[in-house]
């Protein structure tokens, strides 16, 4: 909670406390504290194997919260899961189209699952696919969409329920630079019109430059330094008395730096993911 205009308290968007998760004798998750406010963008970045995807899918309620606590707008996200996804939108790193349908069949499958009411449905799809700019192309097999196409598809998937929180991982992975920013584009007009909050993660420093509110650099598990882009940034030229402003690149690699090292952060299991992820929408 945070005091709000009026000096009420208000809920953050996602708040955890010493969020820990464990696959057997790997601690992916190892104490992580993090509050996303509401209506900002918030990029959660990291090296491969930092342990965003595991945050994230704890987040979302599809891991369990085996220890500390999770909240989204104020639901716990252990006690309260309906509540809870019923609060978001996810857009997850795997491949989440159907490519035998069209974009319009596509949409109306996750309109019927998130339980849009019957005489909506049809209405929020076209207003889903029209906020994504797939208007034109709603009746086409997902199978021909280039993978710009598949990821605004993948996005107005997660749009059709309103959700107040969007959590995209890896939302640009593949993408050339114009299908990036096309995302983007699209993302930004309905935070614009609805003030949703959105959780990202991402490898591409410019892109959290650029996009993000604030961004948390996440290590083995925690987040080790937390800011506005700018602010971190000036922080490490202090620290190193450089005149020239480093990079949010520099600033990763200085936080990070051990993690992209050969003997830690992203094993061959976490470089494959990556490799395949980049694969399906290339
Ligand atoms: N299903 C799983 N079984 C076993 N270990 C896992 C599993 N999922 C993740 N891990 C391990 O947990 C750690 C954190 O992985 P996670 O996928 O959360 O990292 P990430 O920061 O999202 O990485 P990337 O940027 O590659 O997506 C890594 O060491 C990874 O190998």
């Amino acid at each position: 909670m945070r005091p709000g205009p009026a000096g009420t308290p208000v809920a953050d968007a996602v708040s955890c406390t010493r969020l820990a998760y464990a696959f057997g004798d790997t601690l992916a998750v190892d104490g992580l504290d993090l509050a996303v406010r509401q209506g900002e963008v918030f990029g959660l970045l990291g090296p491969n194997g930092a342990g965003k995807t595991t945050a994230i899918r704890c987040i979302t309620t599809l891991l369990p919260v085996p220890a500390g606590t999770v909240g989204v707008f104020g639901h716990d996200a252990a006690k309260e899961r309906m509540a809870v996804r019923r609060l978001l939108g996810y857009v997850p790193q795997q491949l989440s189209a159907d490519s035998g349908l069209t974009g319009r069949e596509n949409v109306a499958l996750f309109a019927r699952v998130f339980d849009v009411p019957r005489r909506e449905r049809a209405e929020r799809v076209g207003q889903a696919l029209a906020a994504v700019g797939l208007a034109d192309a709603a009746d086409r097999l997902a199978g021909t969409y280039s993978g710009g196409m598949v990821r605004r598809l993948e996005l107005a998937q997660a749009l059709v329920s309103a959700p107040r929180l969007l959590i995209l991982d890896e939302p640009t992975i593949g993408l050339d630079p114009i299908a990036r920013t096309g995302v983007w584009d699209h993302i930004n007009a309905v935070r614009a019109a609805t003030g949703m909050t959105v959780l990202v993660t991402t490898h591409y420093m410019d892109e959290a430059d650029q996009y993000c509110d604030r961004v948390g650099l996440m290590h083995r598990g925690r987040i080790r330094a937390l800011g506005t882009p700018a602010e971190l940034r000036r922080d490490l030229a202090e620290r190193q008395g450089t005149d020239t402003l480093p990079t949010l690149e520099d600033v990763f690699r200085d936080v990070a730096g051990s993690g992209l090292d050969d003997h830690s952060g992203g094993g061959f299991r976490d470089v494959r993911s990556t490799r395949r992820t980049a694969r399906r929408v290339g």
